[in-house]
């Protein structure tokens, strides 16, 4: 009876190993729950002293403060770390918050990032000052970004932002359409960029915006999100003329304004305010092709609209999203000034270093470096920056045309009524089967 419980026990344990490492490998997140979370938790807190001396993240206090604390003389005391305000765990990783003492500043804790990293034995370690003199420290207990998994509940606070990818640090990247108007995502071949741009439609289709896709690869990509689209342009030709009609809608919004004595679409009475726009272009080199000299006057044409479009539709609600592979001076003339205005950038993999540069080259050179170095087994990872200087590493989470497709069918009933862009809505059969690709159609003018 003994020789039989014993077995059963040694059983029960080989089960409860061999369930921990399947778990490590398979289920990251439980594994963490169980095991990585306590264990990075007791390091942290058993360490925390030590490491920030060794990583030279300690002050000696003042004279003042060390007679009225400590009652004695400043040479006898220890140099003391930043103090540790809350600690806790998440699904994916711990969060420190940190008060610096006088003397450090959040870059200092940032360029230990690495040595924090190794001695805590956590996955990554990044860092953000959340007030003055505060920093959070967040750690990631293993690689987030290997099958992402977007967090269950995103805080997000204002009318324009979408939750798309997931940042190496567990958190949801955000993007947030009233801090940066305009962005652009650039990227090889099969490096993830249309992916992105399917969150981003799955996200934007449930707010209460107007979408306007221009897909000169004769709508492929887009096509499939017609019913929630209030405007799709596929050819060049289509594209300049829709390009006409958002400035004409630009400048009668901006006489709106000026009727009300605002300079500010949010600043409108609600009653008034038109729905923001997002436009939604995808590999603008198409865009800007040109087979013939005559075609180049239309492609400068159509650049100068859209620089003036970036330059000042923000303050009217409309947004340009601008997707491609390259984005350098061979798109036209006017092409690098209009680059300079889509100040939000992501960078998914490249095939040269260039390509980085004129994606991330004003960001920083930190964040240029990291673009070069996303593996091509890597689809979707991305380096994401803005003009403040900021990065992050991000990656989307997989979404399929088919089921970006559906969201698109289920919110149609939010395309709005834009009479001005009613031409260019994409015919969509009413009776198409739920799970069907609309067909690629040339825009027709709606009739009802
Ligand atoms: N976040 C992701 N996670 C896993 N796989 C991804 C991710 N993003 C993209 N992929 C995969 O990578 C492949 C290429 O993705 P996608 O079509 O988005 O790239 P692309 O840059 O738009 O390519 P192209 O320029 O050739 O159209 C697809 O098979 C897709 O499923």
């Amino acid at each position: 009876m003994a020789d039989l419980t014993t077995v059963l026990e040694v059983t029960g344990a080989f089960a409860g190993v061999g369930g921990l490492g399947y778990a490590k490998g398979h289920a990251p997140r439980v594994y963490w729950s169980l095991v990585g979370m306590p264990v990075a938790m007791g390091r942290f807190t058993f360490t925390y002293g030590t490491t920030m001396d060794v990583c030279g993240l300690t002050v000696q206090p003042s004279k003042l403060r060390a007679f009225m604390v400590r009652n004695v003389a400043r040479r006898e005391v220890q140099p003391v770390p930043p103090k540790v305000r809350r600690l806790r765990g998440t699904s994916t990783g711990l969060v420190a918050s940190l008060r610096l003492p006088a003397g450090l500043e959040p870059s200092d804790v940032a360029a230990a990032s690495e040595r924090l990293r190794h001695a805590w034995g956590v996955h990554s370690v990044t860092v953000a000052e959340t007030k003055p003199g505060v920093v959070e420290l967040r750690m990631t207990g293993y690689d987030v970004l290997r099958r992402v998994k977007m967090p269950r509940r995103t805080r997000t606070t204002g009318p324009m932002e979408v939750p798309v990818a997931l940042r190496e640090d567990g958190s949801a990247y955000v993007r947030d359409y009233r801090k940066v108007p305009h962005a652009l995502t650039l990227g090889a071949n099969q490096s993830g960029k249309s992916m992105y741009q399917r969150n981003l439609i799955t996200g934007l289709a449930k707010l209460p915006v107007g979408l306007v896709g221009i897909d000169c690869k004769r709508g492929v990509e887009q096509s499939a999100y017609g019913p929630r689209l209030s405007a799709l342009a596929t050819t060049p030709e289509d594209a300049a003329e829709l390009l006409g009609v958002l400035i004409a809608e630009m400048e009668e919004r901006f006489d709106l304004l000026s009727e009300h004595h605002v300079s500010d679409l949010w600043d409108l009475p609600e009653e008034v305010r038109p729905v923001p726009l997002v436009v939604l272009v995808d590999e603008v080199a198409e865009l800007f092709l040109t087979a013939a000299k005559k075609d180049e006057e239309r492609r400068d044409r159509m650049v100068m609209q859209m620089v003036r479009l970036a330059q000042m539709a923000r303050a009217v609600g409309i947004y340009l999203e601008v997707c491609g592979q390259r984005f350098g001076a061979e798109l036209g003339k006017g092409a690098t000034m209009l680059r300079a205005q889509l100040t939000g950038r992501v960078v998914h993999r490249v095939n040269d270093k260039q390509t980085a540069e004129m994606g991330l080259g004003d960001v920083s050179p930190d964040a240029v470096l990291a673009a070069t170095l996303i593996a091509a087994d890597r689809p979707g990872v991305a380096v994401a920056g803005d003009a403040s200087g900021g990065w992050s590493r991000i990656r989307t989470p997989q979404t399929t045309p088919t089921q970006a497709a559906a969201v698109c069918r289920e919110y149609a009933h939010l395309v709005p009524d834009l009479p001005a862009l009613a031409p260019f809505r994409p015919h969509v059969p009413a009776d198409r089967a739920p799970a069907e690709v609309p067909s690629l159609v040339k825009p027709q003018p709606v009739t009802e």
